[in-house]
């Protein structure tokens, strides 16, 4: 996890747990200090110490305690200023987590991205991050500050009394091994489930919430609930684990400071007697006495690391992955920049098969889309349309073949050639902020550009219907764009694609939900950009396409049948079928009925 975080982290984090160590051993030595003043302030004793001699006889007595009481106040003092330093910088090291694993899973290859579920990926970032800081980083952090007060009462139980020590050691290293053998991997398995379940929890809601109105009139609202009552039960009960397992050390341990007292105090009376009993058991009471919550801190601390592990195990997982596949983006690939005008793409045998798919979405297709041309593939539902989108927009890379841009192979002008193209998806997707935001695919609304905004929109014809509304550009589109119709949606979809000035626009049944005449006037403004702008359009409703320059027929991932409209309908009985249901011109007689 250290390689995911910021510059200087590993300093930070060192000079942290040196720090919480130092303050250990501060407390332990004052506390030590005390153990010693206690019997001669009580006893009324002569307190001597080494190498300071008789303490009681100098006076020293009273200034030494009150010297302890201000260290004792120094390390609370101490305690509070790192812990609040160190928060801070573990929040930063948490948005940093947060930033590489958005940025890794944004970097991630496009059929990566559609194996995992969005869901997942939300909760990753978010909470998964918070919770690897949190219940990994932060405790595991906190471990060194305990080995530190482990050290110290180690060290003195040693000077005092050796082999009472090797016993105590010995004891207590049993009670943690046992621990560690029955606690820890039940802990392991309890994060994983919480870890999957809540995942799966905040899946079922996101896909709930996205379906609501057909869950709500198929009365399937009982379902979803049993659903999500299932999952939630799942994950709560992990959680409960989760504390349970955490605290049942804190109980271990107490029963085995008792049990402690038993056997040193045999030992003790063995090695020296019932004076050595007394001291035995007295001894093992002070080192109990810091090492028992010691120990039960270390322990909650592993069982903290345990259960939240699964998410940091793959968060930096999915942090690596991504960086590898930026680094060999970037090493194989060196970028180039494309001219600033429309150039002819052409795909060589191109082939593509999805991870796991039978058979190949795309097989080997040899085209070429003239430079400012107009092209549009058509074919039954399945061909292969939005993969070859996919595939242009270089979402996708070929399994096999090779596609160029101006001559060059999209790979290496891959970047260039993405800011160059506006793209209309079947599902405009809208975030609840301004309709101008929208347009501009802006977060941060002074970053819109308000004259390209409205210039969008009004090739768009959407301009004219917004500006009749309260608000105008400026009013919000709620939730998804519901405030919008979907129709609408789809005509700032398109604003958004025509907003960057683009020199290919790719169209996926962008136009399928407007009326026929909005549509008449939508594909008019866009064949105003023709020559300037390649235009590829995916759709089902033909007359979107009829003066295509050209048309690609696709059937079972290949180009069956490409030219104008009417050579394709000539070519192709189902197509010509198609168009006649249409009622588009050109259609032949005997083709239909072929
Ligand atoms: N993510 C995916 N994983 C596996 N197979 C996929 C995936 N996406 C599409 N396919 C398959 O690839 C083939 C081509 O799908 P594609 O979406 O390109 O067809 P299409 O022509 O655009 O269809 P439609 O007109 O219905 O949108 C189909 O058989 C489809 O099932």
């Amino acid at each position: 996890m250290l390689k995911t975080l910021p510059d200087g982290s590993r300093r930070f984090l060192t000079g942290y747990a040196a720090a919480s160590a130092a303050l250990a051993l501060l407390d332990v030595v004052a506390l030590g200090l005390v153990a010693a003043l206690l019997p001669g302030l009580v006893g009324g004793e002569d307190v001597t110490f080494p190498v300071l001699g008789n303490l009681t006889e100098q006076g020293l007595v009273l200034p030494l305690l009150i010297v302890i009481c201000l260290l004792i106040v120094l390390k609370g003092v101490l305690a509070v200023l790192l812990l609040r330093f160190a928060t801070k910088r573990f929040a930063r090291h948490e948005v940093a987590i947060g930033d590489r694993l958005f940025a890794a899973y944004l970097a991630s290859p496009w059929e990566k991205r559609l194996g995992r579920n969005s869901a997942e990926i939300v909760r990753s970032v978010d909470v998964g991050v918070g919770i690897t800081v949190s219940g990994v980083l932060m405790p595991a952090m906190s471990l060194f500050g305990e080995l530190g007060t482990l050290a110290a009462v180690v060290v003195v139980l040693f000077v005092a009394q050796p082999v009472i020590a090797v016993v105590t050691m010995v004891y207590l290293g049993l009670v943690a091994l046992l621990l560690a053998k029955v606690i820890s991997p039940r802990a392991v398995a309890i994060g994983r489930e919480n870890r999957e379940w809540s995942n799966r929890t905040a899946k079922t809601l996101y896909e709930a919430l996205g379906a609501l109105k057909e869950i709500t009139l198929a009365d399937r609202a009982g379902e979803v609930q049993e659903q999500v009552h299932a999952t939630r039960t799942r994950s709560s009960y992990a959680r409960a684990g989760a504390i349970q397992i955490s605290q049942i050390p804190r109980y271990v341990l107490e029963t085995a400071l008792v049990i402690g007292f038993a056997l040193l105090g045999g030992v003790g009376y063995l090695t020296g007697g019932p004076a050595g009993a007394v001291s035995a058991v007295g001894l093992f009471a002070v080192a109990g006495f810091r090492l028992i919550p010691s120990l039960t801190r270390m322990q909650a601390v592993q069982s903290s690391v345990n259960t939240s592990g699964s998410f940091a195990r793959q968060i930096v997982q999915d942090i690596r992955d991504g960086e590898a596949e930026m680094a060999r983006q970037t090493a194989e690939r060196p970028q180039h920049e494309l001219p600033d005008r429309a150039a002819d793409i052409v795909l060589r045998d191109v082939s593509f098969s999805y991870p796991d798919a039978r058979s190949p979405a795309l097989d080997s297709v040899s085209i070429r889309i003239p430079a400012g041309s107009h092209v549009a593939f058509v074919g039954s539902s399945g061909a292969g349309k939005s993969t070859m989108v996919d595939l242009l927009l270089g979402l996708l890379e070929p399994s096999h073949g090779r596609i160029e841009v101006a001559g060059e192979p999209l790979g290496s002008v891959l970047k260039s050639w993405r800011r160059r193209i506006g793209y209309v998806p079947q599902e405009v997707s809208l975030f609840d902020a301004s309709v101008a935001q929208n347009v501009a695919l802006a977060w941060d609304p002074d970053k819109v550009d308000r004259e390209r905004v409205r210039t969008a929109l009004a090739r768009a014809q959407l301009l004219e219907t917004l500006n009749a509304r309260e608000g105008g550009i400026d009013a919000l589109v709620g939730e998804r764009g519901l405030a919008l119709s979907g129709g609408q949606r789809q005509r700032l979809g398109i604003a958004r694609a025509l907003y960057d000035n683009p020199r290919v626009l790719v169209m996926d049944e962008a136009t399928s939900a407007l009326d026929t005449a909005t549509e008449a006037a939508v594909t008019t403004a866009i064949g105003q950009l023709h020559g300037d702008v390649t235009v590829i359009t995916v759709a089902h409703r033909l007359s979107t396409i009829r003066h295509a320059d050209v048309v690609f027929f696709m059937r079972d991932g290949a180009v069956a049948a490409y030219g104008t409209f009417d050579e394709v309908v000539a070519e192709v009985p189902d197509f010509a079928q198609q168009a006649a249901l249409a009622g588009l011109a050109g259609t032949t007689e005997g083709s239909v009925q072929q």
